[in-house]
């Protein structure tokens, strides 16, 4: 069997064309197109990429976007006082600050300063807490964005063991919630799992979000499984992989998703989709 592949560059387009139309609703009702703030601290390049991306899409969607590029010797005290400025602005809807960020600014302190209400990335306590107890409201993009995935391809998750690999905040905490949501049975394996090839060999979702190349092993895999590949890891030569061994899952899986072209493309959709949601529910 060779599974079949996840388009999420196709389902973010036709996202980012959905997010379109909500928009030019807005207009057509009188309202102000959606604004987004983007803020990018320091010269990483693949941040440089992404923030690019960000803004680039949100001129596809109609949505405004406000840059905020500013140097690795910015403060975080000077970071915070940005952050406080655009909170109190109305005609600011969604807040993103790039990570990772430079050593001397303390993510936690930026990401609780962030309104919730502006937090399109759904990265606040009260909008993780919302989540956790089934009442969400602005949902962390990539996890949100891989949902929209299994929704598009008719794969739902209610009753399925779903095993997500990876425990950090971004991503693996959240997806475990969203699939919870979903109604999964959920296990989350982290650095002190006893018996990792064991867990994913039980799942039929299994989400891989670790950030080690080829950390999945194919032979893991339970036959027709859905491998959801998050992990976007440089290769010395300068190509991409992601966190499961491609080839060998593909043989095993019924669905898997590519990198790049597969979870990546959603993310960025899914901000935009979150930052539509932030307007229509504020302004
Ligand atoms: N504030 C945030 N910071 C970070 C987030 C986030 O959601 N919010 N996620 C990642 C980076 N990220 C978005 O910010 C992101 C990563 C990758 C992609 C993407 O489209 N990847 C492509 C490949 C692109 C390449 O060539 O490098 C793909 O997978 O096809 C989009 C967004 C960490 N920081
Ligand atoms: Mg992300």
């Amino acid at each position: 069997m060779s599974a079949q592949l996840i388009d999420g560059k196709a389902v973010a387009e036709t996202l980012i064309t959905q997010v379109r139309e909500g928009v030019d609703a807005r207009l057509a009702a009188g309202k102000r197109a959606p604004a987004l703030a983007v803020i990018l601290i320091g010269d990483d390049p693949a941040s440089g990429v992404y923030v690019r991306n960000k803004k680039r899409n949100c001129e596809k969607a109609g949505i405004r976007s406000l840059a905020w590029d500013l140097p690795a010797s910015t403060t975080q005290d000077e970071l915070l006082a940005i952050i406080d400025q655009l909170n109190a602005d109305d005609s600011v809807d969604g807040i993103l600050v790039q990570l990772p960020l430079p050593k001397h600014i303390e993510p936690q302190a930026v990401i609780e300063r962030i309104d919730p209400k502006k937090d399109v990335d759904g990265f606040h306590p009260y909008n993780m807490g919302r989540l956790a107890i089934k009442m969400p409201l602005l949902r962390p993009c990539t996890p949100r964005g891989v949902m929209t995935l299994l929704e598009s391809y008719g794969i739902d998750p209610k009753g399925k063991k779903a095993v997500i690999v990876g425990a950090s905040n971004i991503v693996g905490r959240p997806q475990a919630l969203e699939m919870l949501l979903a109604r999964a049975t959920v296990t989350v394996c982290h650095s002190a799992t006893a018996d990792l090839a064991a867990e994913v060999a039980a799942a039929d979702i299994v989400v891989a979000a670790v950030g080690k190349p080829n950390f999945v092993k194919g032979e893991w895999i339970k036959p027709g499984a859905v491998v959801i590949d998050v992990g976007i890891n440089r290769l010395e030569n300068g190509s991409l992989c992601g966190d499961v061994e491609f080839d060998s899952a593909r043989e095993r899986a019924a669905f898997i998703t590519p990198v790049p072209g597969g979870v990546g493309p959603m993310t960025i959709a899914t901000l935009l989709q979150n930052t539509l949601d932030s307007a229509n529910l504020h302004a």
